[in-house]
């Protein structure tokens, strides 16, 4: 028998998925990421979405005014495809540093999505002007026809979006975000070094029994939508795999809590003040602390073709337990996990 660590020391990680929103909010959750990660991939769902170099630099110039001092973190950017998307506008948000990514919203498939993507043949000279330049495409991978049952929707795509737009742009970079399904899991492992893709926490920890059995739990609600039990488990083998094609995107998605807490509540989980420690506590659950590293810090810029962040972080073995609420002016976040205890806590 091993002897259990009581701390973990890895290089300093990225989070290549999440929601920063703006204003109170930006101010109150920017922390608990830029606290943990060097970089992360900032969606640009805002209202209104960020769909040009001037909105990119000004979100930006946003996001660096709420850092806290101390804090060396580096917001990458995204532009948010729209069917009238100019690829030069594109072309010159990523040639000259700011946009990192472009993403790819399917028409109303999720949080301030409405003025997504109506079908790829209308981008399809943004995706061809991408591919030249080795821009990354990051996918919510949904359908979003009525009659698809939720549950059915990340599978869905898989066969009638993702094949036929890979197929006609093989060299185009993508990461599948979020992936919640052994569909998706099996697809990108078969696939070839262009594709990648990110897990959140609650999709590695839990399945729809979590949100459902018992009283529903809205802060578990989120989209993709959590799957069956097998499918969780799907995740959680191919990151005990160590295949270098999955890495780290926590899809911290704030909500405030009474808009979570309503008859028609909001889909998102905040998990920045919580992620790290519940990854962690997942790989160590599945023997795999060996790969744990190299999702959190390593597979991410590879795949992106960026360098690894120097500087490290430490995880020490020492049960904490989550705040039940986190305030944001009059109004309150409940963070992921809330009121539990976690094993690992940040040093
Ligand atoms: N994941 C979610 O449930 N919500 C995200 C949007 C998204 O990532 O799909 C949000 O912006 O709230
Ligand atoms: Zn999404
Ligand atoms: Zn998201």
């Amino acid at each position: 028998m091993t002897a259990q660590p009581q701390q973990l020391t890895l290089r300093r990680p990225d989070d290549w998925h999440i929601h920063l929103r703006d204003d109170e909010m930006l101010n109150t959750v920017l922390p608990y990421t830029s606290a943990v990660n060097g970089r992360a991939i900032v969606m640009p769902n805002l209202v209104p979405p960020v769909t040009s170099v001037a909105a990119g630099e000004a979100y930006r110039d946003r996001i660096l005014a709420a850092l806290p001092a101390g804090h060396a973190f580096t917001p990458l950017m995204t532009c948010y495809l729209t069917d009238s998307l100019d690829p030069d506008e594109l072309e010159r948000g990523f040639t000259s540093g700011l946009f990192t990514a472009a993403k790819l919203y399917p028409a109303h498939a999720t949080t301030n999505s409405s003025h997504g993507v109506t079908n790829i043949a209308s981008i399809a000279r943004v995706l061809e002007r991408m591919q030249k330049l080795g821009m990354p495409l990051l996918i919510h991978g949904e359908v979003t026809d009525a009659h698809v049952d939720i549950f059915d929707r990340e599978a869905r795509f898989i066969e009638t979006v993702m094949v036929p737009l890979r197929s006609q742009f093989p060299a185009l970079k993508v990461v599948m975000e979020h992936i919640t399904t052994q569909d998706a899991a099996d697809y990108v492992a078969a696939a070839d070094e262009t594709l990648g893709a990110t897990i959140t926490p609650q999709h590695l920890m839990f399945n729809r029994n979590h949100m459902l059995v018992g009283g529903i739990r809205p802060h578990l609600y989120c989209l993709p939508i959590l799957k069956r039990n097998v499918h969780q488990e799907a995740l959680r083998k191919v990151v005990a795999s160590g295949n270098p094609r999955f890495f780290l995107g926590t899809d911290t998605a704030p909500h405030l809590r009474h808009l979570k807490e309503a008859s028609c509540g909001c889909a998102g989980v905040f998990n920045a003040p919580t992620s790290l420690p519940a990854y962690a506590t997942v790989f160590e659950e599945l023997n795999a602390l060996e790969h744990f590293e190299a999702f959190c810090s390593e597979n991410g810029p590879r795949f992106y073709g960026l360098p690894l962040n120097e500087g490290t972080i430490t995880l020490v073995r020492e049960p904490w337990q989550v705040p039940e609420s986190i305030a944001l002016g009059s109004h309150a976040l409940v963070p992921f996990l809330a009121g539990e205890t976690l094993n690992w806590r940040i040093a």
